[in-house]
């Protein structure tokens, strides 16, 4: 598994962090199948609205790219999202009763309102790399816990998760992204990113978005 150059350096600096939110109890249910279906069902309909708006935030990273490449590659995870993984949460949730319309009409959680509202923000007020550096936690983030879990044996009901993340589509989509991440933080940063200026804002908005992800997975452990 390896997703670029840049995302292990950003990883790094997230620290204890990192390890909080990609060991979280949640992901140890997921993969030990312990986790309760209605905290499952909860965090997945927030999931939803979740990969809404973050589709809109790769929407806006297609504004604000300096290239035709970098433009697709966006548009390429626009898609990817809309049309791959958000197909996990709108089948799983139909099997429950749930409708499409009735997951877009959901009342967002307040975890869900601020890290998707953070990661909006970075991008408008901000450029390509700030928003890539909020961004980079959520797919790769998922890309990593999703290898781990299935490469652990195991009875779980959330075998349907695990493979989305661990399977062959979405590990693509991460290699394309810290590929992706890696030729724009050489265009705007140079060789050496880490002696720039613009490197410790960059390693704390990253930070940020991992402490927001772990507020997420709180949130479908409460009650
Ligand atoms: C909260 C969250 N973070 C990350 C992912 C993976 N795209 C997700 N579906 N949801």
């Amino acid at each position: 598994m390896s997703y670029g150059a840049i995302f292990p350096l950003w990883r790094a600096a997230a620290g204890q962090t990192w390890d909080d939110y990609t060991r979280h109890a949640f992901v140890k249910g997921l993969g030990n199948g312990t986790l309760p279906r209605e905290a499952f069902l909860r965090y997945l309909v927030q999931d939803y609205l979740f990969l809404i708006h973050f589709s809109r935030a790769w929407a806006l990273a297609v504004t604000k790219a300096e290239t035709p490449e970098e433009m697709r590659a966006c548009a390429a995870t626009v898609h990817a999202l809309l049309d791959g993984e958000l197909q996990l949460h709108i089948e799983t949730c139909a099997a429950e009763g749930i409708s499409e319309a009735q997951l877009f009409a959901a009342r967002e959680a307040p975890q869900n309102l601020a890290y998707t509202r953070y990661v909006l923000d970075a991008g408008h007020s901000g450029d390509f790399l700030d928003l890539m550096a909020a961004l980079a936690v959520c797919v790769l983030g998922y890309g990593e816990i999703g290898t781990r879990l299935a490469a652990q044996a195991g009875e779980t009901p959330y075998a349907d998760w695990i493979t989305t993340y661990a399977g062959a589509e979405y590990q693509h989509t991460c290699r394309e992204v810290g590929a992706l991440i890696d030729a724009a933080t050489a265009r705007r940063l140079g060789e050496e990113p880490e002696s720039s200026p613009r490197w410790p804002r960059l390693c704390a908005r990253f930070e940020m978005a991992t402490r927001l992800e772990v507020d997420f997975w709180g949130m479908g452990l409460s009650a």
